[in-house]
């Protein structure tokens, strides 16, 4: 079975160790399956800081599959240290709200130096993997720049864009935004490999992530939305929201800024189905047991949707992969 998952951040990984525990992918290296699993991953959150190329979906995704993610926070590595960033801010060296440890910054550091070597980004992240095995293809959206800004209105009733992790992690999402906009997503081309595992697909799952900035970044590099529209495999989405809660993170402030109520209904129909309408992209939508959802043209199944756990996790992989017709056997 060809597995394709649209994935962003912290959700998004959780969802590939559970989409990889319900096919019983083998630890890597202990021999072969007859599955494969690619993962198209987001890359609107990456951000030049400090003359470093941090790139925080690949680099979750990258850590949680290769067992070194730190797990309370769902970013950067575990047992890390921060001497690097405390020498930064002895030197004054903003910005200094965001994070990154030592352990973090070696993977910053390769990145960089690849880059500037003009190696694409799908070069880098494949030599990257080298080292943590994650044992899913993880494919960038695109290898060309695309960076999530956010329209914030200022106190004078001004306004003035953000980038996404400003917003995000200094701010908390906190400034209302009037505006998320993808910046470079409309000169960009689908990364190596990425249309034809779509087109290659048994199925196609779009994880728990962020509709807004995770997902529907995804969706905005030219060409990806239709080679799902045009796929012959299922499409099924996971809601991110659960009790009209977004499960972590910020998506409720995302999905205000577009918007679209923070339900998992409203969500389902934001993506849209893919048979009745003109750029939906939906033949499944899975949503948390007890959550109603209606959604014209869309299978909707109830599970539990709670990433407790890789058995639970594995469980909604399991459900979706039912929903897009898949038999696991
Ligand atoms: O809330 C935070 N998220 C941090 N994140 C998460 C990042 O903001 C992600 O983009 C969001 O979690 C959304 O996916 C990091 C991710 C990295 O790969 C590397 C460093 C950081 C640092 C922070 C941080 O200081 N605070």
């Amino acid at each position: 079975m060809k597995i394709v998952v649209m994935v962003g951040g912290v959700g998004g990984a959780r969802f590939l160790l559970g989409v990889k525990a319900a096919l019983g992918l083998p630890p890597v290296g202990a021999g072969e399956s007859t599955h494969e699993v690619t993962a198209v991953v987001n890359t609107g959150d990456d951000v030049w800081l400090h003359g470093l190329r941090i790139c925080p979906d690949l680099d979750t995704c990258m850590y949680t599959l290769g067992g070194g993610i730190d797990p309370e926070r769902g970013w950067g590595q575990r047992d890390e240290t921060w001497t690097v960033s405390e020498q930064l801010a002895a030197y004054g060296a903003e910005p200094t709200w965001f994070g990154l440890g030592d352990r973090d910054i070696a993977t910053h550091l390769v990145r960089s130096r690849m880059l500037r070597a003009d190696y694409p980004l799908s070069a880098v992240t494949e030599a990257l993997c080298h080292r943590w095995q994650p044992g899913v293809s993880l494919l960038p959206m695109s290898d060309d720049r695309v960076e999530t800004h956010v329209v914030v209105e200022e106190s004078d009733g001004g306004q003035r864009a953000l980038h996404f992790q400003e917003w995000w992690v200094r701010h908390r999402a906190g400034l209302p935004a009037r505006e998320i906009v993808p910046i470079g997503a409309a000169e960009a081309t689908p990364g190596p490999g990425v249309l034809a595992a779509i087109a290659g697909a048994d199925a196609i799952l779009l994880a728990p992530s962020n509709p807004v900035v995770s997902i529907g970044t995804v969706l905005a590099v030219p060409g990806i939305r239709a080679a799902l529209r045009a796929s012959t495999a299922k499409v099924v989405g996971i809601s991110p929201i659960i009790n009209d809660k977004p499960v972590r993170g910020m998506a409720d402030a995302c999905l205000t800024a577009i918007g679209v109520d923070t339900t998992a209904a409203a969500v389902g129909e934001h993506y849209g189905a893919r048979t009745s309408t003109e750029n939906g992209i939906l033949d499944g939508w899975l949503v948390h047991t007890g959550d109603p959802a209606e959604v014209p043209g869309v299978a909707v199944r109830s599970v539990p949707l709670l990433m407790s756990d890789v058995q639970v996790t594995a469980e909604m992989a399991r459900a979706a992969l039912d929903l897009a017709g898949v038999d696991l056997g």
